[in-house]
């Protein structure tokens, strides 16, 4: 049985990512705010708004971190971006909703969440998500490492350098192989499981520009950067 060794490089990338990713966190916590009341559906939408604004603000800082980022082509670190942004917000919020709380406060979040405005047909394919990543107890340099690794997805739209977007890519991937086969050595399968989540996760890109336009309000107001990053207005 091979023995798996992290080397001194992947060290030193886990690091750079982790507090890339630890620095860049959302500063006022979305979860203690919907548990402490219930808003409106209008209040829900401009929460979401403001949260989903500055966590695309969060992710290009957190980018700019990945070690080669800002080598690649322009045009492609945009395509990147623009790629990720809603996955990134997503994979966020499932991480916030699986974080260890006293008993009893994941239901109230949940119920919060269900009468926030979001149209019931996408509340299973969005919980069963956040269940999923919820069940692989992730340690925070797996999230670290699986975020990059959304952003650093080579076959986004429009990307032109793919081999460019790999060459980033695959060093996450192995180091994060690697710390899965070190921290859970009884299964096996486990980084296979959270790269199963990826695949999961574009399938709530299909969703997340109709989740907002049918949020139960009329007239939706975007920031010009949610705009720009989700196909909305
Ligand atoms: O703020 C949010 N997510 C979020 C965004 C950026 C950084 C961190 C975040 F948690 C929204 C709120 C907004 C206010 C109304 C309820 C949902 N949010 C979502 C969510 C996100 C996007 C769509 Cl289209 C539908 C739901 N899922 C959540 C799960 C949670 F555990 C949580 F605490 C908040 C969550």
């Amino acid at each position: 049985k091979e023995k798996v060794k992290i080397t001194k490089e992947q060290q030193a990338l886990m690091k750079v990512v982790v507090e890339a990713y630890n620095r860049h966190q959302i500063p006022q916590d979305v979860a203690k705010k919907l548990l402490q009341e219930q808003y409106s559906e209008e209040e829900n939408f401009l929460l979401l708004t403001e949260m989903a604004t500055s966590q695309v603000q969060v992710l290009v800082e957190f980018t700019k971190n990945i070690p080669g980022f800002l080598s690649l082509n322009h045009e492609d670190q945009i395509a990147l971006l623009k790629g990720s942004a809603v996955e990134a917000m997503f994979l966020r919020s499932a991480q916030v909703f699986s974080r260890k709380m006293p008993n009893g406060h994941t239901e109230v979040l949940e119920e919060r969440i269900r009468k926030s405005g979001i149209s019931e047909e996408f509340m299973t394919p969005m919980f069963n998500f956040y269940k999923s990543i919820g069940e692989l107890h992730m340690m925070q340099e797996e999230q670290a490492l699986l975020t990059a690794i959304a952003i650093l997805t080579p076959d986004r739209p429009y990307v032109k350098d793919q081999q460019a977007v790999e060459r980033l890519q695959e060093p996450m991937l192995d180091v994060l192989r690697k710390l899965c086969v070190l921290q859970h050595p009884q299964e096996p399968q486990y980084f296979a499981r959270l790269l199963g989540r990826l695949t999961e996760l574009r399938t709530l890109n299909h969703y997340h520009a109709e989740m907002l336009t049918s949020w139960r309000m009329n007239d939706h107001k975007f920031t010009p950067l949610l705009c720009e990053i989700w196909d909305v207005e």
